[in-house]
């Protein structure tokens, strides 16, 4: 198992990265992997609190997580004899840098400045390669700072989709537990109670997550930060990834302007939790109180690419079984997706 040493979560936790790398001596030589608009946000800042006591870096600006910018950050590092690398942003950047430092054999740091999804602890990247995006397997990050402040800054609606990142592991669990079943998979008994336990209280919690809370972001994070542990514990996904991320996965690939990942998750796992006998109105319920879109049109996708994500999502990972089986009908697509409201 692969757990990050320390994780920080609160306000100015930025200003803290210096220690972090003192502690865990990382050398003197660093490359941080950030965004277009998160290097103003917190990358210049990370890079000065570095310079400060003596380290040599360098910040690359990432426009997108494929492997061409995985060989691009590789290839400074290598240039650059790079001791460690931060991924100082969004999902995007953190992956790039996850991937390039596993891939150069050296330590990486995660600093979200969003909580949008649980990749910011996982030790999987979401890369793109020939037009596919898969998971690749990496190593866990050293380190995880969470700027608490920097974060409740973020637009709310990245907020609202870690969120429902977190709530999809209540179909992921139920999905693991059927193909455990079923087919005598590998199965957690601690991975699957801790992803369960951590969507639940975030469930309870709902009406805690507001735009522009410190409090509410640390409420996140941890969650976040809870279903990281789990998939380390399982060594995989699973425990954080079913059906309704293969629905999310089948979006992304159909549809023409897909939204956020934890958005699409939320609204993967009303539909799943409707084709398991569950209780979906408490998944769209608790969607909705926090702002988190629960429907097509909130999604900002048309209904044809809904339905045709739903017949298609069970060739995503055809050897993860989940609810979805051999596949759903369009007929029962429709019905799914018409009766939880998703489409009207
Ligand atoms: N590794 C894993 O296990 C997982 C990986 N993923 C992957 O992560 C990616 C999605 O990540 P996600 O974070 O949702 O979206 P993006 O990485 O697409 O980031 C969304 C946007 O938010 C901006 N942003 C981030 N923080 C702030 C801030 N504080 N203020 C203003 N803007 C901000 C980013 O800016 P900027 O342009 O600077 O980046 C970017 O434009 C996908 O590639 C997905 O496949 C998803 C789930 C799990
Ligand atoms: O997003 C994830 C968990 O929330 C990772 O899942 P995947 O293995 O489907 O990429
Ligand atoms: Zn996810």
């Amino acid at each position: 198992m692969q757990l990050p040493r320390d994780v920080l979560v609160g306000s100015d936790m930025l200003g803290k990265v210096s220690d972090v790398c003192s502690d865990l001596q990382l050398g003197r030589n660093a490359l941080i992997v950030t965004g277009q608009k998160t290097r103003d946000i917190a990358g210049i800042k990370v890079a000065e609190e570095l310079e400060e006591t003596g380290i040599n870096v360098q910040i690359h600006v990432s426009g997108s997580a494929s492997m061409e910018e995985v060989e691009n950050v590789m290839e400074i590092a290598r240039e650059m004899d790079t001791d460690f690398l931060l991924g100082v942003g969004s999902g995007k950047s953190i992956d790039v840098a996850k991937l390039a430092a596993t891939r150069h054999n050296v330590p990486f740091l995660s600093i979200p400045t969003a909580a949008s999804h649980d990749g910011i602890v996982s030790s999987r990247a979401s890369i793109t390669h020939n037009g596919e995006t898969t998971s690749i397997q990496a190593s866990a990050p050293m380190a995880v700072i969470a700027d608490t402040e920097v974060i409740a800054k973020a637009p709310f609606r990245l907020l609202a989709a870690g969120c429902g990142d977190i709530i999809s592991n209540c179909t992921a669990v139920l999905d693991w537990q059927l193909a455990h079943r079923l087919q005598n998979v590998a199965f957690s008994e601690y991975a699957a109670a801790l992803a369960s336990m951590t969507a639940n209280i975030l469930i309870e919690s709902a009406d805690s997550i507001k735009p522009d809370l410190e409090s509410s972001v640390r409420i996140v994070v941890k969650a976040l930060v809870s279903s990281g542990v789990a998939m380390s514990i399982a060594g995989s996904s699973r425990p954080a990834s079913g059906s309704e991320h293969m629905f999310s996965h089948a979006l992304n690939r159909i549809a023409p302007n897909p939204a956020l990942h934890g958005e699409q998750c939320g609204i993967g796992t009303i539909l799943m939790m409707y084709l398991h006998g569950g209780d979906w109105k408490e998944i769209r319920d608790a969607l909705r109180i926090i702002g988190a879109p629960t429907t097509a049109h909130e999604l900002g996708i048309e209904d044809k690419y809904i339905l045709q994500a739903l017949v298609e999502s069970h060739k995503i990972r055809p050897e993860r079984y989940t609810i979805l089986g051999t596949g759903i009908t369009p007929d029962a697509a429709e019905v799914v997706a018409r009766t939880t409201g998703v489409i009207s």
